[in-house]
């Protein structure tokens, strides 16, 4: 059997499937004589919970960040919350049942209580309630858990989605690829699997409930075909593919620290996309020439309360350095559509990737706002800092954040603090009106940076979460490569560099024609750099014209990938 998803990370692998699917607990009811045994049983299991949740925390710092593995923290407060160990010991004690009994529905009506709260916060709560009730019960029950960060075999993970809190604790060595249910090529998980380097497929609907873990895939990144229980015969032809794709790996290797440049001589910078300062070694290994966009957000995710100004302070130091005195982009907080902070109890939204988000949410919480622009600025003299705001949809949300970074800049040096004063700042061009207004833009910020994967849902109504309308999802529309073509032509009038952080930077088809309208940076997931330099090392600058002006006059999103893809095959 063949499967098809959308391929969101590059590369091929085999190997046994570990389902992650919550199963149904079956728990029965006892009457107990001996009642300090049950409490026993019950403070054993706790202390296993504990025992579990501090190694994978200690793990997640290890890999992801101590940002990342604040989740863990939370959750061990729960093990140890009074009302909790007190309500179930009283239970047991009162009623003579066993203690998964009363856990469980112990943990029942916590869980109750806090999803019936009218916040977003306390809604979250009882998630983590629910994720440790469950392991305490299982604890209780002596159910093995899977524990993704402590395999002892290779497999390949499935499961409905991938939240960071399992890619954090994910041993690579293990872990050989990821196949899920949802999600898109642009979608947090598909972006995680691509700084993690690990094949992935996602947006398959319901694989969770056609592959059971007794079956063996082989899975290709790129395609985004999964194979269940291929034959030897198709094994061995996909380890060949492997064996090919690694080799072809192994070339590009040889490009690292090349420059990016034409046949003929003109010279592009290629950057790289990143979410923590943990991704900058596979930055490096992969031959960066700076960083076009770090995704501050990810700072911010996964925890219970805001990072302050001295963690943030950190990370972006951490960054600036370790680039040492390449260009980084960092870009001030996206947060909203996909990627959510509970503990700031957002109201629901109709439409999250239309509503109160982003720059939108700096602009009203200022304190926000400054606290990161504070650490930004104080990381500034460690490297080349740019800053870069999100979501700008026209002149006057910039004039007002450059207000806030100017009150910023006065309260840094009221204190005596030093910053770089010469840093550039820059904004995103993702909303279409940001597009239409570029020859405005450009006369007040410093560059620009294309965002096709917003550019293109907001552009042409297609959400770029959804995979039933994934077919509509393409940044070959002539629409969008118009308004691409736009955006340069106005930031070159007006003498700024024009990038590209979406991840159609890194589309290899796209590059000729970008390079044809003159983009000055491309930045992409950190594996796709050396391929990008390759091709661009046989390109001209006249082959690029004669490709735009062909692309150009094509009339249809099909057509112009047609064409395009030709051109590089
Ligand atoms: C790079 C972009 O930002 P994000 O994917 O974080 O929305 C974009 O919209 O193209
Ligand atoms: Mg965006």
């Amino acid at each position: 059997m063949v499967l098809k998803g959308i391929g969101a990370s590059k590369g091929i692998s085999m190997a046994p499937v570990l389902l992650l699917r919550e199963e149904e607990i079956d728990i029965s009811e006892n009457i107990v004589e001996d009642i300090a045994s049950e409490l026993n049983r019950f403070h054993s299991a706790l202390e296993k919970s504990k025992e579990q949740l501090e190694k994978i925390k200690v793990l997640a710092q290890q890999k992801m960040g101590k940002d990342k593995a604040e989740i863990f923290q939370a959750h061990l407060l729960v093990l140890s919350d009074p009302k909790l160990v007190n309500s179930v010991e009283n239970g047991i004690k009162s009623e003579k049942k066993n203690a998964e009994v009363i856990l469980d529905r112990t943990i029942k009506s916590f869980v109750q209580i806090f999803e019936s709260m009218d916040n977003e916060y306390m809604k979250e709560r009882a998630a983590d309630i629910k994720d440790v009730g469950g392991r305490l019960l299982k604890n209780l029950l002596g159910i093995e858990m899977v524990n993704i960060s402590q395999l002892d075999e290779e497999v390949i993970i499935v499961a409905h989605d991938l939240a960071p809190s399992d890619t954090a604790q994910m041993d690579k060595e293990k872990v050989l690829g990821f196949v899920t249910d949802i999600g898109g090529r642009t979608s947090h998980t598909a972006i995680m699997a691509r700084s993690l380097e690990i094949p992935a497929v996602v947006g398959l609907g319901t694989v969770t409930e056609t592959i059971s873990n007794s079956d063996y895939v082989i899975i290709n990144g790129e395609t985004g075909e999964v194979l269940v229980n291929p034959t030897e015969d198709v094994k061995n032809q996909y380890k060949e593919e492997q064996r090919k794709y690694l080799e072809y790996r192994a070339k590009l290797m040889e490009l690292k620290d090349k420059n990016t440049a034409t046949k003929d001589g003109k010279h592009v910078e290629l950057g790289a996309n990143i979410g923590t300062p943990n991704d900058l070694k596979g930055v490096l290994n992969n031959g960066a020439e700076g960083i076009g966009l770090y995704r501050t957000e990810f700072l911010y995710m996964d925890r219970t309360s805001l990072p302050t100004e001295e963690e943030q302070f950190e990370a972006y130091k951490t960054v600036l350095e370790g680039m040492e005195g390449k260009p980084v982009v960092i870009r001030t907080l996206d947060i909203g559509g996909d990627k959510e902070i509970p503990y700031l109890n957002l109201p629901k939204e109709m439409n999250p990737f239309l509503g109160y988000r982003a720059l939108r949410i700096c602009l009203d919480k200022t304190d926000i706002f400054k606290t990161q622009l504070r650490a930004l600025l104080r990381a500034s003299v460690y490297g080349n800092l740019k800053i870069m705001y999100p979501m700008v949809s026209g002149i006057t949300e910039v004039r007002q954040a450059n207000a806030i970074m100017d009150e910023v800049r006065k309260d840094l040096e009221a204190e005596g603090i030093v910053y770089s004063k010469d840093f550039e700042v820059g904004i995103m061009i993702e909303i279409p009106t940001a597009a239409l207004t570029s020859d405005i833009l450009a006369k007040e910020v410093d560059f620009f940076s294309i965002g096709t994967n917003d550019l293109i849902q907001y552009s042409t109504a297609v959400d770029r979460m959804n995979q039933n309308i994934a077919h509509l999802y393409t940044p070959y529309h002539p629409g969008v490569l118009r308004m691409i073509k736009m955006v340069i032509e106005n930031g070159h009038k007006e003498g700024i560099w024009t990038g590209m952080c979406g991840e159609a930077a890194g589309e290899l088809p796209l590059i000729p024609l970008l390079l044809g309208l003159g983009l000055d940076e491309f930045s992409m997931s950190a594996t796709s750099i050396l391929p990008a330099r390759e091709l661009i090392s046989t390109l001209t600058k006249e082959k690029a014209q004669e490709i735009v002006e062909k692309a150009m006059s094509l009339a249809t999103a099909e057509e112009v990938e047609e064409y395009l893809r030709s051109v590089i095959a």
